[in-house]
């Protein structure tokens, strides 16, 4: 077996006792029953996952953010150069970003990891230099990554949650940066869906409408030329080398060694949401470590969380990437679990519960 197999033979479902044990725990909790919503759900899943209620306090956290080039920025898919990547890179590394910002504001720790930018990057404190290759290639013309780039890059995400575990992170964030990725998370979006790539493609950073519309064209072009256009049936690791990016499969392989670990993983925008659909389809139960941070802007984000069965904490229509949606949720990720060991029952506090006899 290989790394990838062998993490999804560890992945386990969730612990229904542990699931059982936290809904009974919320039910006498000092609140009316149900007022914590969603977070309420969150607290059960995390139990679920640990297999303990209450589960862990998910911290300290650490956000990895896979950086990459991708090949179909030859298409015009964006307006951005594509050295903007590795300079972006650089300036996570000088704690510059809105990643650095928000990682501060929640105690987070970040490390950058290159998997595979088109420039070489000097080594630097925070920066896992793991390069694949320097790129991927233009998926309109052939596929993006060879099988064996894609399962390397896969085995290196799973090598990045076992290593930030080890250095003592309870809670993983993921994070990404790579110039013209929206376009290759619209086509693996598209390939796990079977939407069509008009209800998938979004503007990225910022594209006109003439971008737009050649954009959906393009990953319209490379579903076809890959046979991924509807009920394709190919294996996930192949849809991931024919259009994905080396960060998307670096993320799957992050979320499967999360799961493996049974420490959560909170996903952030399209980027995440494309690479966690191939991370499902290669193992459902991954999705028990799974949570989905916020909900991105872009469309192929919304219809990826559908498929998957999230439903992400923050909505402020952000489209930025680098982890900064996830470090936003990890708050309330946080505190859903923190209520679980700390809120006093009705016994507890000798707090009168609800009248039976009345509505
Ligand atoms: O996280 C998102 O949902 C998201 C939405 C739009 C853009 N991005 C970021 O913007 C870059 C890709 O945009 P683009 O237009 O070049 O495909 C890449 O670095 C992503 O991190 C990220
Ligand atoms: C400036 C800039 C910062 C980013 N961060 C994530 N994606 C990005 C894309 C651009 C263009």
């Amino acid at each position: 077996m290989n790394l990838i197999e062998e993490t999804v033979a560890s992945i386990a479902p969730p612990d229904g006792a542990a699931m059982r044990d936290a809904r009974d725990l919320q039910a006498r909790l000092t609140k009316p029953p149900g007022s914590l919503g969603v977070l309420e759900e969150v607290s059960v899943r995390l139990a679920g996952l640990a297999g303990q209620c209450p589960p862990p306090l998910p911290e300290p956290a650490a956000v990895a953010v896979f950086a990459a080039d991708h090949g179909v920025h030859a298409q015009g898919v964006t307006p951005w150069p594509q050295e903007v990547t590795a300079q972006m890179v650089a300036n996570f590394l000088a704690g510059g970003a809105v990643v650095n910002a928000f990682a501060a504001q929640v105690g987070a720790a970040v490390t950058v990891v290159d998997i595979g930018v088109a420039t070489e990057l000097e080594e630097a404190p925070g920066l896992l230099r793991r390069k694949i290759a320097p790129g991927t290639a233009d998926m309109t013309a052939g596929p993006a990554m060879t099988a064996d780039q894609a399962r390397r890059a896969a085995e290196t995400g799973i090598e990045v949650a076992r290593d930030l575990h080890a250095q003592g992170a309870r809670c993983l964030l993921t994070g990404d940066m790579g110039i013209a990725n929206t376009t290759a998370s619209a086509a693996l979006i598209a390939a796990f869906t079977g939407l069509p790539p008009e209800r998938v493609t979004g503007r990225g950073t910022g594209i006109d409408d003439a971008t737009h519309a050649h954009k959906v064209e393009v990953v319209r072009t490379a579903l076809d030329r890959h046979g991924l256009l509807e009920g394709h049936g190919r294996a996930p690791m192949e849809v991931l080398a024919a259009v994905g990016g080396l960060e998307h499969a670096a993320i799957a392989g992050f979320v499967l060694g999360a799961a493996a670990l049974r420490v959560p993983v909170v996903l952030d925008g399209v980027i995440a949401g494309a690479a966690a659909l191939a991370a499902a389809a290669l193992c459902p139960d991954a999705l028990g470590a799974c949570v989905a941070g916020h909900r991105s802007a872009e469309p192929g984000h919304g219809a990826a969380v559908d498929h998957l069965g999230l439903r992400p904490l923050v909505d402020l229509e952000l489209r930025l990437g680098e982890g900064t949606g996830a470090l936003l949720a990890l708050p309330l990720v946080q505190g859903a679990a923190r209520v679980l060991h700390e809120v006093a029952t009705f016994d507890s506090a000798g707090v009168s519960e609800k009248d039976a006899g009345r509505p």
